[in-house]
């Protein structure tokens, strides 16, 4: 083990940094409209589908489209790119960090903790928008969907994220919002907290986390349980 390892705590971005469901599903309609299908997601109570990631959420949308409505096979590798065009535009519309994100981040690197971000965001625009939102200088790294061959929850990505930064992986621990992010963690054998603020609340127990994290300001306590003592 690294002498005097810190600890790195790696967050996940869309649902659990970052509030980003209206300027995704606002990117998703765009694309069904393109198609003349209207807007067959809404931002109040579609945000479960946009923290799933771009695919899923075409997928959802062609779900809901009229059974009058043939989609041709190969849309969504049509649409995908598309939806990734039209974000670039809208991405810090009306996106927001949640609330105690930045006082959190503040009070972790003050403890000295390392910090990074491990995506399935593509690259260019995680870096876009932890810029826009003013959070970007706060982490060591970021993997992000295309940084690697892999994705999450390839542990290879996690691994990628903490070595980046300057950690260890043996001392180290994921704050996520979904299942993938749960799954990385564990395939990586490191402990995970996710947030219980999303679209589910705290229904996140059910994939059994190793903590539910009600706000961001139970975290700087959360992260000294579980990173000190040394060792
Ligand atoms: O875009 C996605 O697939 C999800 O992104 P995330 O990993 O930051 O939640
Ligand atoms: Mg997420």
């Amino acid at each position: 083990m690294m002498k005097n390892d810190p600890g790195t705590v790696v967050f996940d971005l869309d649902g659990t940094l970052a509030d980003t469901a209206a300027d995704l599903i606002a990117a998703a309609n765009a694309c069904f409209r393109a198609r003349g299908l209207g807007d067959l997601l809404d931002a109040r109570h579609d945000t479960g589908i946009a923290f799933h990631g771009g695919r899923a959420m075409l997928r959802a949308g062609y779900g809901r489209a009229g059974a009058d409505r043939l989609i041709p096979p190969g849309a969504e590798d049509e649409d995908y790119p598309r939806l990734l065009a039209f974000y670039d535009g809208c991405i810090a519309r009306s996106t927001t960090l949640y609330p105690g994100v930045t006082a959190a981040l503040e009070a972790l690197a003050a403890d000295g903790f390392i910090l990074s971000v491990c995506t399935n965001k593509p690259g260019a625009l995680a870096e876009k928008l932890l810029r826009a939102l003013g959070i970007r200088d706060r982490f060591a790294a970021m993997v992000a969907a295309d940084t690697l061959p892999v994705r999450k929850p390839d542990p290879r990505c996690y691994a990628a994220a903490v070595e980046r930064a300057g950690g260890t992986v043996a001392r180290s621990f994921l704050v996520g919002d979904t299942e993938t992010d749960l799954r990385t963690a564990r395939a990586s054998g490191v402990r995970v907290a996710l947030v219980g603020f999303g679209p589910e609340g705290d229904g996140v127990a059910r994939l059994a986390p190793d903590a539910v994290l009600a706000g961001f300001e139970a975290l700087p306590a959360l992260a000294r349980g579980w990173l000190r003592p040394l060792g």
